[in-house]
């Protein structure tokens, strides 16, 4: 469906977009991420043909888009600053589209009312939308993007300023409905959760190239580089030797997989793979702090030298703050990382 072919997007000496590779698939949800000024949006902006490219190219099924203006290239965009008209109300906004193609007002009407049924708004065709809240408004630019029957549609921060209950739950509810539609999605977002919860596949990006791409469940457990175990979240990051199937650290010796990259490495150890035990040889571990997180407990350990290390506990489980404890780590959770130069 779409394909970039290092594509690449400079403003002065630095490449906002650095020789990029990247396929959708057809019905495949797409979400890239990565920090501030990583180059989501340019990528973005680039498939839109909002931005032109000083190298490579962008294919849409199968064609180059070099020269194609945005409104030839089929593809919906539901982006930040793309803003809903204020003057106009909820059927006037979502039929914008439809009357750019130049669709017969009968066309309109029933195409706007199947939209508005299809985002949970039915009857709102009269609607102002200034009287709309944070997250209808959302839906109807949904909407707007959708009803042109795009062949891609593009999201940048879909759910930009929305609050968390608002944004879990209509994540879920785009996931159902882009299955359901078969639509073929690539979406941007700075929140890990709400890309985690939408993709079918996750796009990590580091200044203006992939850092690590797959499906959310790979990303997450198997983390390709610290900057991506970082940007996840994860802080066990610690220094390691690496001989056989054991690492060496500052932390101990901890298990790590068979196959496992060998020598000097960086290593990552998920949180929920370090268990407490009873101090068996010193030197001990203390336990510095404990955070509520709802259905578990991290605890802060200090060990006697080196970085502090993460624990997530079940409640049950979770030591009195400044108790010496012992620690264990389950193979499982321990990442050897790879280089961070992608
Ligand atoms: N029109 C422009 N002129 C100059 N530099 C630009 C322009 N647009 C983007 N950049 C730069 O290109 C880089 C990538 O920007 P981009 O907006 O794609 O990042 P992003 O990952 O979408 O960031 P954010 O999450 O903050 O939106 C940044 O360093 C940005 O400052």
């Amino acid at each position: 469906m779409l394909r970039l072919d290092g594509a690449t997007v400079r403003f002065g000496a630095r490449a906002a977009l650095d020789a990029v590779d990247l396929e959708v698939a057809d019905h495949e949800t797409v979400c890239v991420l990565g920090p501030s000024g990583s180059g989501k949006s340019t990528l973005l902006r680039a498939v839109a043909g909002l931005q032109a490219l000083d190298g490579g190219r962008v294919l849409l099924g199968g064609a180059d888009q070099r020269g194609v203006p945005v409104h030839r290239r089929g593809v919906g965009l539901m982006f930040q600053d793309h803003q809903l008209f204020p003057q106009r109300d909820v059927g006037g906004n979502v039929a914008f589209g439809l009357r750019m193609h130049g669709a017969g007002k009968a066309e309109q009407t029933e195409r706007v009312r199947e939209l508005l049924d299809l985002v949970g708004l039915p009857g709102a065709e009269r609607r102002a939308v200034s009287a709309l809240s944070g997250g209808e408004q959302q839906r109807v630019a949904l909407a707007r993007a959708l009803a042109p029957r795009p062949r891609l549609l593009m999201l940048d921060e879909p759910l930009g300023q929305l609050d968390r209950g608002l944004r879990e739950r209509l994540v879920v509810e785009l996931r159902q409905l882009f299955g359901r539609l078969g639509t073929t999605v690539l979406a941007v977002t700075h929140d890990q959760g709400d890309a985690f919860a939408l993709a079918d596949r996750v796009v990590v990006m580091r200044d203006g190239r992939i850092a690590q791409s797959g499906a959310p469940v790979e990303v997450w457990s198997r983390p390709a580089s610290e900057f991506v175990a970082r940007f996840l979240g994860f802080d066990n990051v610690v220094a390691a030797r690496v001989t056989g199937a054991v690492a060496e650290t500052v932390w101990g010796k901890i298990p790590v997989p068979d196959d496992a990259p060998q020598g000097e490495r960086r290593l990552l150890v998920r949180p929920g793979g370090v268990r407490i035990v009873p101090v068996e040889e010193a030197p001990a571990w203390t336990v510095e702090s404990r955070t509520f997180r709802g259905s578990h407990v991290v605890v802060r350990l200090r060990p006697a030298d080196g970085p502090p290390l993460d624990a997530e506990l079940p409640l049950r489980e979770v030591p009195g703050e400044g108790a010496e404890v012992g620690v264990d780590f389950r193979t499982e959770d321990v990442v050897v990382l790879g280089d961070d130069t992608p």
